[in-house]
């Protein structure tokens, strides 16, 4: 630390502290080894741990390096007697590099979209959260000097990020006001001006619900130099912060913690509208719907987060699309297949994207394969929660001419394999309580799609449906719900044949929807099926074609 600096966090009221009792130590005769010893380890223990955190944090981007320099370069006094700013700004008010990494850090943790922040100053604090932002993310900025405006803006116009920060310039509550008027809401806050008013913003902000629930307020210098809680404090800004951190602690519509990196930074979670609130001024029913099922909003309730999933036929096609949602979803997968290879190449896919997996090649008509399917996954991750019984075959042919190898081909996959799948998967799940068996069914279970000739087909889907039916109802009293999906043509590499292609403009002119299905049409049903979000929905045969058995 430069010699002439004014220290500004506790650390650095600790440094000075301890280099001026090292200094008397120093010069006095008399003082034992021992204390001098564990001085000079306190002092290089606090004088330490700023330069490490700096360095240990990313490197801050090049349009911030450049607003850092220049803020501190930049002659404030100067500015300020010629007119230019109301109050002598001193440049240390800046955020900086660590601080700037935080903002942007809990910017990305917390996905917030929306944020405000209280004075800026030159904007390296709006920067920083700016970076984090996604492209239709926005900052709105608080500043009462009008010069800063100008002086952040040309920092803004040099990075791709600066078109997300709005400047309002003016006393920060009449800012406040304007915002609540035009019904405005942040995800999150980031309170950094006047401390005196720290308390007003707060409240204002909460009482006009300008940070909607579970947004979260950042506030700078929460602890004030560690004159919040050192006792001989006379200093306004120290007693208005002591007494800001107070009432936080005990506002039963917040949480709070405080971290205790440079002048420290409170987090504030905003966990429920005021209880007086919801009584009377808008009569507010605090139940499971405004609340979400155990406070789970309901995009939190379709996560699989710590369920073990399997997915047959999932080399290709829907099932690769239903093992990806459902391992982006949250759950482990096991990528089954008849072809080694490809439930290899798709198991690799997901772990690249950080989903736990594991290939299986199993044969699913064959009892064998499918009760070593189960006990691999079982030994594996200890349980099964969500099975999803996609492998199938279709083939065509007049059913004057179809011959009964056809047929019990067809059924010996589509049906029989489905239900040793369901009954092997079901035998654990029972034991659970709980499961979720999603069956691949097809539009073919209601209509007689056409012109193709596909009886076995057609009817071995019609019983895919009946057996979910069947199981559905007789095992959801013991916590295991059994659904189906029945898409419509979906566009895979398989009705491109040369003997199908004819027919995909035949089929276009059957379907409201005028397209074939994507196999990422049907990802978001499997999630929800296998969610939480849809237990009480069991024995349903759930049909995504575009429209076209209604036609
Ligand atoms: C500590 S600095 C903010 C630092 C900034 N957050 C950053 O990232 O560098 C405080 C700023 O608040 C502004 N300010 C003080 N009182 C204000 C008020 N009543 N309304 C709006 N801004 C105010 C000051 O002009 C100053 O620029």
């Amino acid at each position: 630390m430069l010699a002439e600096k004014v220290p500004d966090t506790p650390v650095e009221v600790l440094v000075d502290l301890l280099t001026k009792a090292k200094e008397i130590a120093t010069a006095s005769s008399n003082v034992p080894k021992e204390l001098m010893s564990h001085l000079q380890k306190a002092l290089d223990i606090a004088s330490g741990l700023d330069d490490y955190l700096e360095k240990m944090t990313t490197q801050e981007s090049e349009p911030l390096a450049e607003l850092y320099k220049k803020t501190i370069s930049h002659d404030w006094d100067q500015v300020h007697k010629e007119g230019k700013t109301m109050f002598r700004l001193p440049k240390e008010c800046i955020t900086g590099h660590i601080e700037g990494q935080t903002l942007k850090m809990l910017i990305h943790m917390s996905q917030s979209k929306r944020v405000l922040e209280i004075g800026m100053f030159t904007g390296y604090g709006a920067l920083s959260m700016a970076e984090g932002l996604p492209e239709d993310g926005c900052v709105t900025a608080c500043e009462l000097e009008p010069y800063l405006k100008e002086f952040a803006q040309s920092f803004f116009d040099k990075s791709p990020h600066g078109k997300k920060i709005t400047v309002k310039t003016g006393p920060a509550m009449d800012t406040l006001k304007e915002l609540a008027a035009a019904g405005e809401q942040f995800d999150m806050v980031f309170i950094d001006a006047d401390k005196t008013n720290y308390i007003n913003y707060y409240n204002f902000i909460l009482d006009n619900n300008l940070l909607r629930l579970q947004g979260v307020i950042c506030v700078d210098n929460s602890l004030f130099k560690a004159k919040v809680y050192l006792k001989d404090t006379a200093d306004n800004n120290g007693l208005a912060l002591r007494e800001f951190n107070q009432f936080v602690s005990s506002d039963p519509r917040v949480e709070q913690v405080i971290i205790p990196l440079r002048d420290g930074i409170s987090l504030i979670r905003r966990v429920s509208v005021a209880p007086e609130y919801s009584m009377t001024q808008s009569k507010i029913t605090d139940d499971e719907v405004f609340r979400g099922v155990k406070g789970r909003p309901i995009l939190d309730r379709m996560r699989l987060d710590g369920k073990v999933a399997y997915v047959t036929g999932a080399g290709q096609g829907i099932g690769r699309a239903f093992a990806h949602a459902l391992g982006e979803a949250g759950a482990k997968v096991a990528v089954v297949d008849l072809d080694q290879d490809k439930a290899e190449a798709v198991a690799k896919e997901l772990f690249l994207k950080g989903i736990s997996s594991v290939s299986i090649t199993a044969d699913i008509s064959k009892s064998d394969d499918v009760q070593r399917m189960i006990d691999n996954i079982v030994s594996k991750w200890g349980a099964i929660h969500i099975a999803c019984n996609n492998a199938g075959i279709n083939m065509n042919s007049a059913s004057e001419d179809t011959s009964l190898e056809e047929w019990d081909q067809t059924f010996n996959v589509n049906l029989r394999g489905t239900f040793m799948c369901c009954q092997a998967a079901g035998r654990v799940m029972l034991k659970q309580g709980y499961g979720k068996i999603i069956n691949t069914a097809s539009m073919a279970s209601l209509i007689v799609p056409h012109p193709q000739k596909q009886l076995s087909y057609n009817t071995s889907k019609a019983g895919v449906v009946k057996l979910t039916q069947t199981l559905g109802t007789e095992w959801v009293d013991r916590g295991v719900r059994v659904n189906c999906i029945s898409p419509g043509i979906v566009d895979t590499p398989l009705i491109h044949s040369e003997s199908l292609r004819p027919l995909v403009q035949r089929w276009l002119s059957d379907i409201p929807a005028g397209r074939l299905a994507q196999v990422t049409d049907l990802q978001a049903a499997v999630v929800y099926l296998a969610s939480d979000a849809s237990d009480y929905m069991t024995g349903h045969n759930l049909v995504i074609e575009g429209g076209q058995s209604l036609w």
